[in-house]
């Protein structure tokens, strides 16, 4: 995958053809996330396997002679007491292995839950250190469903793994008597299977791509899925009475999914129960051939047709095991993959940023991955400490992704960055966004309480959190709400208020202002404002934020304040100045004036 320059570090397709390798590789990482998950609960599960098929096979032996005491028996020539009492060892095996095999299940159960989480941990941890450009990329998302259909399946490995190694145990006690009666049909009837075998490994493969292909119509339909019941879409699809619209949309591709996925199925049964049809008859010839060659005693025989069942019902099973490990094995080596993929992550370290005093940016260029032209050309820009600097220009002049590249949210594509003197690509990204915050445009509405929407982090520090909601001038509504600060918010999950646009908006701005960054960047801060809240925000500016603040507005006679103004036109800057200096020059800062841009 190239996002921005990055190479996915397997280099391979998308969906890729995992190999054997993979496989591997898949197994070792399911294995430690069971070990890390519960040292003991993996012990007992895979240990309670080993012990049913150690049993098992000791069953399988003790049966031979005990079948032939029990004929012995019925013909009369040993008392039915003693076959009763020589039955006993088998029967008592029976009993145990049945115990653990339970117990293993039990175990099993208790560790898949904590497997599932540690899996699904995994995926948001691969979501949380990839750089947010790449987010731009769709085939990451490809990438996180495939991990994710992994991560559910991680659960089992451990069961999975466990259950074929018993299997092959049972395999070999069973092929261990059949032996002792005909080396030949020991042999023999694993290769019975082999069609069954070979026709596994081919379904396995075609399962996976085929499944793997649907992965982008998934997503798809998952998506126009959620719109029609998440509450963010809910009122606009009503008041443009579109839910039978996206309904309609969804069905076909919804159904286009389905018959897809039952297409898949039926090529898989079809080829399966040929595979199964032709391995049943060579199983049923090599057993008359064997029986019909070896001429043994009635008990013997019994005995054999027993063990010969268990080689196959065992071989059979192995074989489903197999595949199934297989098949999970294939999303696991995706989320496996992602997991140990560091192409998109954040780079790490360098050094800390010191306090601002300017960041400048110089020739700063920047494009977004696939687009055909740039966003940002040639940007030259200070940010001296203690100024406010306004960004204004019209809808899609590349304010936003200027601020993205300031925020160090995004690396320009050329050009530089410094803060103070120190280049930012040799900084400790997360460090120097820590120093800033954003009041973003579309900021998000979290369900939490109120004052978790403000620090979006660890208990709050109730000072800062006074002079954040003074900031954002929340004091009077906070005196309405049931639980102050501690009031859940957003109805969807049991919160008892909702706040308005412009309360929402209030909260995002007491966020931004909570961090006490260096750098306030304000992402179009009034839109939803009423008059007296702008100008409250304004002069909260003025008088408590001592650090340097970006401003981007539309609302142009807002700006006449800031220290330095730059006006932007088709991603590159067309004037700057204060604002005095912008009317004198009588350009596109003059005409949006007069126009009252934004007012
Ligand atoms: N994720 C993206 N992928 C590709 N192009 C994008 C993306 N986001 C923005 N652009 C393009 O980059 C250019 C600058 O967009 P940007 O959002 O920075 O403009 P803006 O000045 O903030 O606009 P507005 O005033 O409407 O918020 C536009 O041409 C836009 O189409």
């Amino acid at each position: 995958m190239t996002v921005n320059g990055a190479t996915d570090a397997t280099g391979e397709q998308d969906p890729p053809a995992h190999g054997l390798r993979d496989l591997l590789r898949a197994v070792a990482f399911a294995t430690r996330l069971n070990w890390r998950s519960g040292r003991l609960l993996t012990i007992v599960t895979v240990g309670a396997q080993l012990l049913a098929a150690v049993l098992l096979a000791a069953g399988v032996l003790a049966a031979a002679q005990w079948f032939e005491i029990l004929l012995a028996a019925l013909q009369g020539r040993v008392p039915v007491g003693e076959a009763v009492r020589t039955g006993l060892p088998f029967l008592t095996i029976l009993a145990v292995r049945a115990i653990a095999a339970q117990g293993g299940q039990l175990a099993a159960a208790r560790l898949g839950g904590r497997v599932g989480v540690a899996a699904q941990a995994q995926v948001l941890a691969a979501a949380a250190r990839t750089r947010l450009i790449a987010f731009q990329d769709p085939r990451l998302f490809d990438r996180l469903h495939r991990a994710n259909l992994g991560a559910a399946q991680a659960d089992t490995l451990a069961q999975q793994a466990a259950g074929i190694i018993s299997a092959a145990m049972s395999i070999a006690a069973a092929a261990g008597a059949v032996v002792t009666l005909s080396p030949l049909m020991a042999l023999l009837i694993p290769a019975s299977l082999a069609p069954q075998i070979i026709t596994e490994v081919i379904n396995i493969r075609y399962r996976y791509r085929a499944t793997a292909a649907l992965v982008p119509d998934q997503r798809r339909a998952d998506y126009l899925h959620g719109l029609q019941v998440m509450p963010a879409s809910a009122k606009e699809l009503r008041a443009y009475q579109a839910t039978g619209w996206l309904a309609d949309r969804w069905r076909p591709l919804a159904t286009h999914l389905a018959d897809a996925q039952w297409r898949i199925g039926l090529r898989v049964q079809l080829r399966d129960m040929a595979a199964r049809a032709v391995s049943t008859v060579l199983f049923f010839a090599v057993v008359a051939a064997g029986i019909a060659f070896m001429g043994p005693t009635a008990g013997a025989a019994t005995a054999a047709i027993y063990a010969l069942l268990h080689l196959r019902g065992q071989t059979a099973a192995l074989i489903t095991m197999s595949s199934t490990l297989q098949a999970s094995g294939m999303f696991l080596a995706d989320l496996a993959a992602l997991a140990a993929d560091r192409s998109t992550a954040e780079p790490q370290g360098g050094a800390a940023p010191e306090p601002l005093r300017t960041l400048r940016l110089r020739a700063a260029g920047f494009r977004y991955p696939g687009a055909g032209a740039d966003a940002l050309t040639g940007i030259d820009l200070d940010l001296h400490a203690g100024q406010v600097v306004a960004l204004v220009g019209e809808n899609g002049s590349g304010k936003t992704t200027l601020a993205m590249l300031v925020a160090a949210l995004y690396r320009p594509t050329c050009g530089t960055i410094t803060w103070n003197d120190a280049d930012t690509a040799t900084l400790d990204p997360h460090q120097v966004r820590a120093r800033i915050a954003w009041a973003f445009q579309d900021f998000t509405r979290y369900a939490f309480t109120l004052s978790d929407n403000i620090t979006l982090g660890p208990d709050g520090d109730p000072a800062r959190l006074r002079q954040a909601t003074a900031a954002g001038r929340l004091q009077t509504m906070l005196q309405t709400l049931p639980h102050g600060l501690a009031t859940l918010l957003n109805r969807q999950y049991g919160g008892q208020v909702d706040l308005s646009g412009g309360q929402w908006q209030r909260l995002a701005i007491a966020r931004a202002f909570y961090r006490r960054p260096d750098l306030l960047i304000l992402d179009e801060p009034t839109a939803a404002l009423d008059p007296a809240a702008e100008q409250h925000l304004f002069r909260t500016l003025a008088r408590h934020h001592s650090g340097t603040v970006l401003l981007i507005t539309h609302r142009i006679h807002s700006v006449t304040f800031a220290d330095h103004i730059y006006v932007l036109h088709q991603g590159r800057i067309a004037e700057h100045g204060t604002h005095e200096q912008l009317i004198a020059a009588n350009g596109h800062y003059t005409r949006m004036y007069d126009t009252g841009a934004g007012d």
